[in-house]
């Protein structure tokens, strides 16, 4: 009995310590919840109506005290492996093409024949009716001018036809901004097109030039939308700004411009819903978009319009209205690399005149070269039977 007496007294002294340490350990550590999202670095929400007024003025001004130095902004981050080459990553159109031009060269001369394979590919790679006749009626006639009998010079004749039509214009990516404005560049487009993956490529690349960044998720339709920017951001070591869903584009990338020019920020890359180019209304969402980002201190430099280039012609009409209602500058045509529809690029540039400036060749944020016309028109030509590393470019 004096042994059970005994027993319980210990249990009773141990089990008084051992709840004393843990209500010192617990106090001094203070609470282990997640800090909630707008305190995390490099990160804001802003909670806000959705209906706010950007229009008539700055809606929220940042308050000076939750502006950090400079000196915190995110560290540059390391350059993403080398880009790939466009000819390494156009197997499908390429492989469609290679099959008509091989027959061609395969002729010993020029018949009806050669002229039929020539159009079926050029269809093929939604290249457009009325720009490969053009296309075709020209060759014809420097074949004809020039006495060509040879299926090889003529397969030169039509590359070079093709540098014609989508070579010239302004690549580069604009960043002249007057004076003391933060420059801005607008990615906009249909659903899924690429346009958040676009912003989060450009975004590792400009870092990696060592350009302080933010991005605005201007999608607030789609929660996920904003979620999976804020991981290219942090990805990047980009600044990153968010609305609650539901909230105005236009007021969220207003404060993702306050913030940035606060900051001293080079750059901000805003998403924008994907919207049907069909729907009025979306459309002129849009154009608010850009009229409220070109407001001081931002100021837009550049409209990129994604294009997804296995939806082929279709981004031709998708580029006019989008053209219309938002004044676009350039073109990223994405997932290239799984189309064989590479021809839209000449239908763009030649029907439309606007630039195309970024093509996107894959999912990771090495994926994304400049558009180079020579590069691309021998890279479609480039025998798929050759492996591409082993050719020079001519
Ligand atoms: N193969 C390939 N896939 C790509 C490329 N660019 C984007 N994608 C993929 O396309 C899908 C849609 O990309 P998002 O960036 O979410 O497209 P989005 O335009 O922002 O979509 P919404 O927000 O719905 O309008 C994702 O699975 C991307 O990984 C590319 O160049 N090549």
């Amino acid at each position: 009995m004096p042994e059970i007496l005994f027993l319980l007294v210990g249990l009773l002294v141990v089990a008084g310590v051992v709840v004393g340490y843990v209500a010192t350990t617990r106090r001094s550590r203070g609470p282990e919840l997640e800090p909630p999202p707008e305190q995390r670095a490099g990160t804001t929400t802003l909670e806000r109506p959705p209906e706010a007024p950007p229009e008539e003025g700055p809606a929220v001004e940042v308050p000076p005290a939750e502006v950090p130095p400079v000196e915190e902004a995110p560290p540059a981050v390391e350059a993403p492996a080398a880009p790939p080459r466009l000819r390494d990553r156009l197997g499908k159109a390429r492989a469609t093409l290679a099959g008509y031009v091989g027959s061609v060269l395969g002729r010993s001369g020029i018949d009806a024949e050669t002229w039929d394979e020539l159009e079926e590919a050029l269809l093929l790679a939604d290249v457009g009716v009325g720009p490969t006749m053009e296309i075709l009626d020209h060759v014809r006639a420097r074949v004809k001018d020039e006495g060509i009998t040879d299926p090889e010079a003529l397969v030169e004749v039509l590359k070079a036809e093709l540098k014609d039509r989508i070579g010239g214009g302004d690549r580069t990516l604009r960043r002249d901004v007057s004076d003391g404005r933060t420059c801005v560049w607008l990615f906009v487009g249909v659903n899924g097109v690429g346009k958040t993956t676009t912003i989060g490529k450009v975004a590792a690349r400009e870092r990696a030039e060592g350009r302080q960044v933010l991005l605005a998720a201007g999608d607030t339709f789609r929660a996920a939308a904003a979620e999976q920017l804020e991981m290219w951001a942090e990805r990047a070591g980009a600044d990153f700004v968010r609305g609650a869903e539901g909230s105005d584009p236009s007021s969220v990338i207003f404060d993702g411009v306050q913030r940035a020019a606060s900051r001293g920020h080079e750059l901000v890359l805003a998403d924008t819903a994907g919207r049907l180019h069909t729907k009025v209304n979306l459309m002129e969402e849009l154009a608010k978009v850009r009229r409220v980002s070109d407001r001081e201190p931002g100021q837009v430099a550049e409209v990129l319009l994604v294009i997804d280039a296995t939806t082929g012609q279709n981004g031709l009409t998708q580029a006019r209205q989008f053209a219309e209602a938002a004044d676009v500058t350039g073109v990223v045509l994405t997932k290239l690399d799984g189309s064989a529809k590479g021809g839209i690029v000449v239908a763009i540039q030649t029907e439309l005149g606007i630039p195309v400036k970024l093509v996107g060749l894959g999912e990771t944020a090495a994926d994304l070269v400049e558009f180079d016309p020579d590069e691309f028109v021998e890279a479609l030509f480039a025998s798929a039977s050759t492996p591409a590393a082993h050719r020079e470019t001519p």
